[in-house]
């Protein structure tokens, strides 16, 4: 297998668990070393560790809750200090309490944009601080959502923050593109994690969700590995301010 990320360090913030998990065990396969980011989850950030260790590569884990601003600066620092460096970083930690609009809890609200979107603004300006000091440009993706382009009934506080992070890509893909650092999003759609295992423990609803897929089924954690790897390497070496849906199809099927 060809390695596209042999040599470089990257960042991922909430990899103890699901999506990001995913994206740090691909980078490590892809060759690079990995500095994840976790807010509670000790033993899943421990043995997401261990698993890019055992494919010959250096992992670090740092607690932290991205919603803290001084997070950001911690998690930067460790990395580097560990590392050396960082070459590409993945903007990934966020939650999604289901929740009807009408009745939101100011807490419920407050706390999604924390997480979600102010949580990535800081991660994603002290990573950029970091390359353009290190002078040898970066690349930086955002873990966004089908839910950027289109509504939640249960998510009218969760799809503001992705799309949110959507529009944060395209204004840093012009801020930070003459120092060489590319910013992308991924937009997954309905991937099978612990974000959604109670909303989708509900049967018909899942396989409504599932039936609304053209490739048939829902997606899991490692269908982002790709697109993630594929951005973060010099293959996408021309790509910055885009933004690439993994979804099986959902969005463009309309009937
Ligand atoms: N699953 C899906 O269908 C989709 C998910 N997404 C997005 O993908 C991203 C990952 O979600 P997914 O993998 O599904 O969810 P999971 O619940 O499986 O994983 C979430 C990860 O984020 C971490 N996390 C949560 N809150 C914080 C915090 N305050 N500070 C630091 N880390 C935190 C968790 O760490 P810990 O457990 O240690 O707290 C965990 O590692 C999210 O941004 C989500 O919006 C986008 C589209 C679809
Ligand atoms: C958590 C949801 O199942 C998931 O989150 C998203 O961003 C997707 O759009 C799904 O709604």
């Amino acid at each position: 297998m060809t390695k596209l990320l042999e040599g470089k360090t990257v960042l991922v913030t909430g990899a103890s668990a699901g999506i990001g998990r995913a994206a740090a065990i691909g980078a490590a396969r892809h060759g690079a070393d990995v500095a994840i980011n976790f807010a509670r989850d000790t033993d899943g950030a421990d043995s997401a560790v261990a698993e890019i260790e055992a494919l010959g590569q250096r992992g670090l884990a740092v607690q932290g809750d991205v919603a803290d601003p001084e997070t950001a600066k911690h998690f930067i620092a460790r990395a580097v200090e560990e590392f050396g460096k960082i070459d590409v970083f993945v903007n990934n930690a966020g939650i999604c309490p289901f929740h009807a609009f009408l009745d939101m809890p100011v807490e419920t609200f407050e706390r999604t944009m924390r997480v979600n979107l102010h949580g990535a603004y800081f991660m994603v300006q002290a990573a950029a601080n970091q390359m353009v000091k290190q002078g040898h440009g970066g690349a930086i993706i955002a873990v966004s959502s089908i839910s950027a382009l289109v509504g939640g009934e249960y998510q009218t506080h969760y799809t503001p923050t992705k799309a949110g992070l959507h529009s944060l890509m395209q204004s840093t893909a012009i801020a930070l593109g003459r120092h060489g650092i590319r910013c992308n999003s991924v937009l997954p759609g309905t991937i099978l994690t612990d974000i959604n295992k109670e909303d989708l423990a509900d049967e018909a609803k899942r396989a409504y969700m599932a039936g609304r897929v053209p490739l048939g089924r829902l997606g899991q954690p490692d269908d982002l590995e790709g697109p993630i790897v594929f951005l973060a390497s010099d293959l996408a070496k021309y790509v910055t301010g885009a933004s690439l849906l993994v979804d099986g199809g959902a969005f463009v099927n309309l009937q």
